[in-house]
């Protein structure tokens, strides 16, 4: 587990900084409206690096939100109005010089429905890489086969490459989709209910998938599911009307919560 700056007991402030070697993404007093009606309030937290952060809390908090600030989704709604900051890697996201289509190469991000293009298996995954850049078609295949090897699909579909994506199963689909957004190597992926459109055992194999992936990037998990923040993220955030309410390490969070807010919602008390 890393060191925060600050120890959680109740007697202290909750856990919201790490030390700059170890953060990722630094959101500084965030505020977000939709056409002036305000959906997140003055979030300030930290993301550290190469661990998988939570997002939890009721529905309506904020949670997707959050997420889509973080790779600028918003700029395509012209009725969102923002201030704060996001900085990533020490660099802030909505600066001068910050080319929006690689931010968001940089900051992938997945969502609850699979999107797998109405293309082949190998041309969703070589999608991006085209747009990228022209790479040798031995050196693109290699990019292919480690993207998928790392979404846990390559032994699955390494036979089946130039069948249609729209073949595969639900999961097999969302493994896709992850192998499509790690292809362009990431420093970020970003998770919006990944599971929650998939059966059990997929299920199961995505919260593997998002343990494993934490040695190649740094992952942000929106859930509803808190068994599932429980098993697979490091820390936890827990956000309710648009504020956060308490943040830190995930298995404190669970069993010893600073506020009676958080313990409200965590044993089901609050919705
Ligand atoms: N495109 C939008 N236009 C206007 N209001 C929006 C838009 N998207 C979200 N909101 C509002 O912003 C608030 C936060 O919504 P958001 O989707 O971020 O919450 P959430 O915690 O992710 O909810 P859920 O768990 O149900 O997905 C809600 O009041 C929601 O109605």
């Amino acid at each position: 587990m890393l060191a925060p700056l600050h120890s959680v007991n109740t007697s202290q402030p909750p856990v919201t900084h790490f030390p700059p070697e170890h953060c990722c993404l630094s959101i500084d007093h965030l505020s977000l409206a939709y056409a002036g009606k305000e959906a997140l309030r003055d979030l300030t937290l930290s993301i550290p690096r190469h661990r998988v952060t939570a997002f939890i809390g009721p529905s309506g908090c904020g949670k997707s939100t959050l997420l889509r600030a973080i790779n600028r989704l918003h700029d395509l709604n012209e009725a969102v109005s923002h201030s704060g900051q996001i900085v990533l890697e020490g660099q802030d996201i909505h600066g001068p010089q910050v080319n929006v289509t690689e931010l968001r190469r940089r900051v992938g991000m997945v969502f609850q429905t699979p999107n797998p293009f109405p293309m082949s298996i190998y041309e969703n995954v070589a999608f991006g890489l085209r747009l990228q850049q022209r790479l040798p078609k031995r050196k693109r295949d290699d990019i292919i086969e480690w993207a998928l090897t790392s979404a846990a699909l390559w032994d699955e579909v390494k036979d089946r490459l130039h069948r249609s994506a729209w073949q595969l199963s639900g999961g097999q689909q969302q493994r896709l989709v992850i192998a499509r957004t790690l292809a362009v190597k990431p420093d970020v992926l970003l998770l919006d209910e990944p599971a929650s459109a998939l059966d059990p055992i997929s299920t199961l194999k995505i919260e593997e998938l998002i343990r494993n992936l934490k040695s190649e990037l740094t992952l942000v998990l929106v859930t509803h599911n808190m068994q599932q923040a429980a098993r697979v993220s490091d820390y936890t955030a827990f956000l309710h009307q648009g504020e956060l309410i308490e943040y830190g390490p995930t298995d404190q969070l669970f069993t010893n919560p600073r506020l009676q807010r958080t313990e409200n919602y965590i044993t089901g008390r609050v919705t």
